[in-house]
């Protein structure tokens, strides 16, 4: 028997004939109050619709997405929900959980920790991949097709569970995402605090080794800016575009000169992505 879980409305907004709405919730998996966005396309109001999981990166909340991308007007045309998860579990104060952008609050890497003290909350990988589905599929007028975005910590967050979850995402993309976690410099911050130092446990949550061990054959789509100031040292597409073309994986990577790591780069590529997964999200089964 599942429970319905209670929403607190934090806010609505009118837009594109769709609405844009915060939602606060005490999160289960992570031990604490959550607020999620999600944009309603003005067909929800009559249908059920399909659904695009966004997941932001290092220092975001729900809302970065929401008001930078500029993704709400063509989602309106094309009949797609859109869901924007926090990035860390909120309201604590772990030792050490505030100090760095790139670790504890603003950075849950989307992987269950299993160290001290991070294990008792920091579990955003069942957080995104079971909660919060239940919770929207209770509240919101949704088909049940999903498919899954995000940018950079977010970009290996879609890629870790659409590779991990055959079948359960119509399409996945990425913007400028951490492809090699465990071979970058956020990546292992993250991975030996939240995981601990047996790197056995890291290469679940890391895209270039799911594809090596063949997990799933699902195309995925990368857009990366090539004036990105984080793409050598953590970012590393070119190993994504490796380990695809060695074991035969469908990638697209596009590489896009003068683009950066910011949300201008994201705005400018919304569309594409929108659109690719609208055929996929469509797409007559
Ligand atoms: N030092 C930078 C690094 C973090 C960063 O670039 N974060 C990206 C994701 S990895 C982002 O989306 N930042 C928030 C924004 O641009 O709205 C900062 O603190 O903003």
């Amino acid at each position: 028997m599942t429970m319905t879980e209670s929403l607190e409305l934090v806010s609505e907004t009118k837009c594109f004939d769709g609405w844009l709405k915060r939602y606060k919730h005490h999160s289960r998996a992570l031990d604490c109050e959550m607020i999620f966005a999600i944009y309603l396309p003005p067909q929800a109001e009559s249908e059920r619709v399909p659904l695009l999981w966004w997941l932001s990166g290092l220092t975001c909340n729900d809302e970065n997405f929401m008001q930078k991308a500029g993704a709400q007007k063509l989602a309106s045309q094309l009949g797609i929900a859109i869901l924007c998860p926090d990035t860390s579990p909120r309201g604590l104060d772990l030792p050490g959980e505030h100090d760095s952008y790139d670790f504890g609050s603003g950075a849950g890497f989307y992987v269950n920790a299993t160290q001290e003290p991070w294990s008792r909350h920091y579990r955003m990988y069942d957080y995104v991949t079971e909660e919060l589905p239940s919770v929207a599929r209770q509240h919101f007028p949704l088909n049940g097709r999903e498919s899954i975005s995000g940018h950079s910590m977010g970009g290996h967050g879609a890629l870790i569970l659409a590779l991990r979850h055959p079948g359960r995402y119509s399409s996945v993309s990425a913007f400028s995402p951490v492809v090699n976690p465990i071979d970058s410099p956020w990546g292992k911050k993250a991975f030996s605090n939240y995981l601990g130092e047996d790197k056995g446990a890291w290469t679940q949550y890391d895209a270039c080794e799911l594809v090596a061990k063949g997990a799933s054959s699902q195309p995925l789509f990368v857009d990366q800016g090539e004036a990105d100031n984080f793409l050598e040292e953590q970012l590393k597409p070119e190993r994504l575009e490796a380990v695809c073309e060695e074991h035969d994986h469908p990638l697209t990577l596009r590489r896009h000169p003068g683009y950066d790591h910011s949300y201008f780069f994201i705005a400018t590529f919304i569309d594409d992505h929108l659109r690719y997964h609208a055929e996929h999200l469509h797409k007559k089964r």
